[in-house]
C-alpha cells in the first residue's frame, strides 16, 4: 500500500532535493531557527495532459514552522501557502510541463519532526479517476551527542524461523559450573478438568489448580519462546575462554527471549538437510547485553570454523517453573491452611510488646507503623499472615525493616527470611537493615547470574562463582534476604521446616502464589511461624503470558488474593479493617503533593496524605528551570523518534537523552546554589522502558564531559521501572521513548513500554522525593486516558514545556474542512468519501499521529 502511494504514476514524476529515497526525503537541520528549503519537482512526462487538483502536508507542526511556495517553470511565485490546510486548486499540466514546490522547515526544537506530502492529480479526461503521488518528509534536528548516539547500523528484523519437525540427534553440552541439573524435566500433568478452573480455590484443589495453571502458563511461554528461534547465524570463539561460543541474541537484555546462566539453546547447522540431523545443545554460560556466551561439546568445537551457519532453538527454563510446582505441593503437604486461607479461629489474644530503641523508631509518629511493628513481634495474627499494604512511600519496607530489627531484638533466637520477587528490591532490604543490624547478622543469598555486591552473601573468592547457599553456614544468620525463586534453594538445601521463625516478603503484590509459596512452603511451621506480607496491588503485578492463565486467577497475588476473598483482610462493618491482620497505611513520607497528585487521584481516591520532611519535599521548587515555581513536576515534550538498531528488537529515542542530559547538567551546575542542596548521583534516577534507552542514556553519561564532575557518576541509576519499584530518589527523571502510535500494540502485546500500562505508570511517576521530569511525546502519549490526565495536569499547572502541542486545537479547523469535503482516493481504492464530522476526526486523529506508513494505510 505504501509502495502504491509513492509510486509515481499518471505520466507524473515526482523528484526532490534533497534527494528521496523509496518515497522519503531525509534531511538533518543543522540550526534551529533558520529555514531549511525542501525542493519537489513535478514533471508531466507521459502524453496526457493531468490537473493538479491540490497537495497537501498532513503532520501537526506549528504553522509558522512549516510553510510552502509553489512556481512555475519560470520560477515565477504563484502560491505561499502555510500548512494544516488543504489546498485546492487546479492546476494544468501538459505534457512536458513542470512546477516546483518548495517547502520551507523552520524548526525550533531539537527533535525529528515528520510530515507527509500527498499530491493529488487527475487525467484531463472525460470519466477518468483522480490519483496521487505521497513523498515522506523527515526533518531531524541533532545535537552532537544525538549523532554519537544514533544508530550503529539501520535496523534489520531477525526472520523467524518456520517449525519442522524433523529426526535429531542431541549432542549434549558443557553446563557451568555449579548449574542446578534439576532443569528440563517432562512436562508432566495431564490438563484435566475445566471446573477445577471455574471453581474458587481452596485447599483441597491448592495444588492441582496452581500444577493446571502453571502449565497453561508454560504452554504460552513454549509457544512465545519459537519466536525468537534464528535462522543462519554465525557464532565466533570466545577470546577469554576458546572452549566456549559467542552468538549474538540482540533483545536478550530486555528478556526477548529470557536467557539466564544455565539454560540451554539447541544449535544445528544450517546446510544440514539429510536427517537425522545432529542437534548440539549449547549451555549459557554468560549473559551480555546482546550475546550468549555457550558451551558446547567437543564434537562441535572440533569441527567449528568460522562463519559456519547454525539455525537456533531458544528452550524454555523451567527451573521457577519446577519451583512453583513443588512449593503447591509442599503446601498442601505441610497443612498450610491457617496461613494461605486463615480462619482466625486459631488467634490467640496477646499483648502488645514495648519496642526497643531502634535506627527507624521515627516511625512512632506514625501510629499505623509503630501498632503494625509492635503486632508482627508480638504474632498476634499467627497463624495467619500479617498484611502491610498501602500506596506508594507510605513506609511498607520501613515497617518491615523496623517489624525484622525489632523481632530479632526481642527475640534472640528468632531466624527471619526476608524475601522480595525482585533483586533490586532484596538489595533494598539489606541496605536498610544493615542501617540498624550488623551486617554479620545478614547473609544475602543470589542466584548465580548476579554480581556480588554485599560481604556477607554466596559467593566464593576462590570460586569466582555464586555457590549454593551451604545449609549450616545459612543457618547460622540471623536474617537471610533472597528473592523468593532462591529461597527454593534454601528448601532444596534441606533447612528444616521452622527453622525459620518469620517470613517476610516486600514487594508481595509483584509475584503469582506459587512464587510467593515457595518461600513459606517446606520452610515456615504453619502453626508457629509468621509470615508477613507487604505490598501495593496497584503497582507493578505478576507478568504472565498466558491469557487464559490470567483469566483463571495466576496474576492474584498471594497479597492481593487475602485483601479480596479472605474477610480476615476486609474493612469490617464499621468500616475499619482488624488490625490484628491488616495494617493500612496512607501517610506517604515520600514525595511532594505536585507529584503525588495523579496517582492519588487515579488509583488511590484520594487517600494519600503528603507527610514527606517539608524541607526535604520543597528543595527544589525554587529551581531556576522550573517552568513553574513551586510546581517541581516537568513535562518536557519531545518530537523524538523510536528507533531501533541491527538487529536488536528494542528501542531508542536520541532526541530524549539530549533533553534528559541537558536537565543533568542543569541539575549539577545550580547544585549548592541559591539555597539548593550539594547533589550526587546516588541522589538521580533515570527511568526507561526499554533496555536499549537504558543503554545509550549510561552511553550519554559518559560522552558529556561536564557530567564527569561527579565523582559517583556510575551510581546514578538509569533502569527499568521494574528496576525502581521500592526505590526512591530525590530526583527522577523518565523518558518515556515511544513516538509512533503503531508501535504502542507491540508494546502491549510484549508487556513493554509505558503505554497501556497503568501500574508501571503508577510506580514511574511515584519515585521521586522532590523533583520529577518527564521527558516524552505528549501527542502519543495523550492516547493513553491515564497519560492525558497527567499531561493535562502538567499544562494546567504549567509544568509544560518544550514542543508546543498546543496546534490541536487547530485540528478543528481542519477537522470541520475536512468534514465538508469529498475526497477522492486514489484509482485501486476507488471510493469517494463524504466525512461526517465524528468519521472525520478520527481519521484525521490518525493521520496526524507520527507514523508515516499509518497515515499512508489511512489514506488508502
Ligand atoms: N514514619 C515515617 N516517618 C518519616 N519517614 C518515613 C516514615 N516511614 C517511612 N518513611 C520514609 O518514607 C520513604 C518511603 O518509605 P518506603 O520505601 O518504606 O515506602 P514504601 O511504602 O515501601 O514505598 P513503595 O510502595 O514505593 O515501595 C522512605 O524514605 C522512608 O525512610
Amino acid at each position: 500500500c505504501r509502495k502504491e502511494h509513492t509510486a509515481d504514476k499518471g505520466g507524473i514524476e515526482i523528484t526532490s532535493d534533497p534527494v528521496e529515497s523509496g518515497g522519503k526525503v531525509q534531511f538533518a537541520v543543522d540550526r534551529l531557527r533558520e529555514p531549511f528549503v525542501v525542493r519537489f519537482h513535478i514533471v508531466n512526462k507521459g502524453t496526457d495532459n493531468v490537473h493538479l487538483t491540490y497537495y497537501t502536508a498532513l503532520h501537526r507542526i506549528h504553522t509558522e514552522d512549516f510553510f510552502s511556495a509553489f512556481r512555475n517553470e519560470r520560477n515565477k511565485l504563484a502560491n505561499v501557502h502555510k500548512f494544516f490546510l488543504f489546498f485546492f486548486f487546479c492546476l494544468f499540466f501538459p505534457p512536458g510541463a513542470s512546477y516546483e514546490v518548495e517547502v520551507k522547515y523552520i524548526l525550533n526544537h531539537y527533535g525529528y519532526f515528520p510530515a507527509t506530502m500527498y499530491f493529488e492529480f487527475c487525467p484531463d479526461l472525460p470519466g477518468s479517476v483522480p490519483f496521487c503521488i505521497v513523498r515522506e518528509i523527515e526533518a531531524a534536528a541533532h545535537t552532537p551527542l544525538a549523532v554519537e548516539l544514533g544508530p550503529v547500523a539501520p535496523y534489520k528484523p531477525f526472520r523467524v524461523a518456520a517449525y519442522k519437525p524433523v529426526d535429531t540427534i542431541i549432542v549434549d553440552g558443557v553446563p557451568p559450573d555449579r548449574t542446578n541439573p534439576m532443569l528440563n524435566a517432562p512436562f508432566t500433568s495431564a490438563l484435566t478438568s475445566r471446573g477445577l478452573l471455574s471453581c474458587p480455590l481452596k485447599m483441597k484443589n491448592y495444588s492441582h489448580r496452581f500444577h493446571l495453571l502453571l502449565h497453561l502458563e508454560e504452554i504460552q511461554m513454549e509457544v512465545d519462546i519459537r519466536k525468537y528461534d534464528l535462522l543462519n547465524q554465525t557464532m565466533t570463539q570466545d577470546q577469554g575462554n576458546r572452549k566456549l561460543l559467542k552468538l549474538r541474541v540482540p533483545g536478550v537484555a530486555e528478556n526477548r527471549p529470557s536467557v539466564l546462566r544455565g539454560d540451554c539453546l539447541r544449535v544445528s547447522k544450517s546446510e544440514d538437510t539429510v536427517q537425522p540431523i545432529t542437534v548440539y545443545t549449547g549451555y549459557v554460560h554468560r549473559v551480555e547485553l546482546d550475546s550468549v556466551k555457550l558451551g558446547f561439546s567437543k564434537k562441535l568445537l572440533q569441527i567449528f570454523i568460522s562463519n559456519m551457519k547454525f539455525n537456533v532453538e531458544f528452550t524454555l527454563n523451567r527451573y521457577p517453573l519446577k519451583l512453583q510446582h513443588r512449593a503447591v505441593d509442599l503446601a498442601v503437604k505441610h497443612q498450610l491452611e491457617e496461613v494461605l486461607f486463615p480462619s482466625g479461629a486459631a488467634v490467640a489474644s496477646v499483648p502488645m510488646p514495648k519496642l526497643r530503641s531502634g535506627a527507624y523508631l521515627y516511625l512512632e509518629n506514625n501510629p499505623e507503623q509503630h501498632a503494625a511493628v509492635q503486632r508482627i513481634v508480638a504474632g498476634s495474627s499467627k497463624p495467619a499472615p500479617h498484611l502491610v499494604f498501602g500506596p506508594p512511600g507510605t513506609g511498607k519496607t520501613i515497617t518491615v525493616v523496623e517489624a525484622i530489627n525489632q523481632v530479632s531484638k526481642a527475640d534472640p533466637s528468632a531466624r527471619i527470611l526476608a524475601c522480595a520477587p525482585s533483586n533490586s528490591a532484596c538489595d533494598l532490604l539489606c541496605e536498610r537493615l544493615q542501617v540498624n543490624m550488623d551486617s554479620h547478622q545478614i547473609y544475602r543469598v543470589y542466584a548465580s547470574s548476579r554480581d556480588p555486591n554485599s560481604k556477607y552473601c554466596n559467593w566464593d573468592e576462590s570460586k569466582d562463582s555464586f555457590v549454593p547457599p551451604q545449609k549450616e553456614v545459612t543457618m547460622k544468620y540471623k536474617v537471610v534476604v533472597t528473592t523468593m525463586v532462591t529461597a527454593g534453594r534454601l528448601v532444596s538445601g534441606g533447612i528444616p521446616v521452622g527453622h525459620f521463625s518469620h517470613v517476610f516478603v516486600d514487594e508481595g503484590g509483584q509475584a503469582v502464589e506459587p512464587e510467593c509459596v515457595i518461600a513459606i512452603a517446606g520452610l515456615l511451621d504453619a502453626e508457629k511461624g509468621q509470615l508477613v506480607l507487604a505490598g501495593d496491588p496497584k503497582q507493578l503485578g505478576p507478568i504472565l503470558r498466558s491469557p487464559l492463565a490470567i483469566e483463571h486467577g495466576l496474576g492474584l497475588s498471594l497479597l492481593e488474593r487475602l485483601m479480596r476473598h479472605n474477610s480476615l483482610y476486609q474493612k469490617n462493618t464499621d468500616g475499619h479493617f482488624d488490625t490484628r491482620f491488616v495494617t493500612k497505611l496512607l501517610r506517604n513520607y515520600r514525595s511532594h503533593s505536585a507529584i503525588l497528585k495523579i496517582p492519588n487521584e487515579l488509583f488511590y481516591e484520594n487517600e494519600l496524605q503528603v507527610f514527606a520532611d517539608q524541607w526535604e519535599r520543597e528543595t527544589y521548587c525554587n529551581w531556576e528551570y522550573l517552568p513553574k515555581k513551586g510546581f517541581p513536576v516537568i513535562f518536557h515534550g519531545v518530537m523524538g523518534k523510536d528507533e531501533r538498531e541491527a538487529n536488536s528488537p528494542s528501542f531508542f529515542n536520541v532526541s530524549e537523552i539530549e533533553v534528559l542530559i541537558d536537565y543533568l547538567t542543569k541539575l549539577m551546575e545550580t547544585q549548592g546554589k541559591k539555597g539548593l542542596p550539594k547533589l550526587s548521583a546516588t541522589d538521580i534516577g533515570i527511568i526507561a522502558p526499554y533496555r536499549k534507552q537504558v543503554e545509550k542514556i549510561q552511553k550519554a553519561l559518559r560522552f558529556v564531559p561536564a557530567l564527569s564532575r561527579w565523582s559517583d557518576l556510575k551510581e546514578l541509576k538509569v533502569g527499568s521501572v521494574e528496576e525502581f519499584q521500592g526505590q526512591e530518589r530525590k530526583i527522577i527523571m523518565v523518558s518515556t521513548v515511544r513516538s509512533s502510535i503503531n508501535y504502542v500494540k507491540m508494546d502491549r502485546d510484549f508487556n513493554i513500554g509505558f503505554l497501556s500500562n497503568e501500574k508501571r505508570f503508577n510506580v514511574a511517576l511515584t519515585r521521586a522525593r522532590s523533583l520529577l521530569i518527564v521527558v516524552g511525546n505528549p501527542v502519543i502519549l495523550k492516547k493513553d486516558p491515564t497519560w492525558e490526565k497527567f499531561i493535562s495536569y502538567c499544562v494546567k499547572e504549567k509544568g509544560y514545556t518544550g514542543f508546543d502541542f498546543g496546534d490541536v486545537e487547530e485540528e478543528d479547523d481542519i477537522v470541520s474542512r475536512l468534514a465538508t469535503l469529498k475526497i477522492n482516493m486514489d484509482s485501486e481504492c476507488e471510493y469517494s468519501v463524504s466525512l461526517s464530522k465524528t468519521a472525520a476526526d478520527s481519521r484525521l486523529d490518525s493521520c496526524m499521529s507520527f507514523s508515516p506508513d499509518f497515515r499512508l494505510y489511512l489514506l488508502s
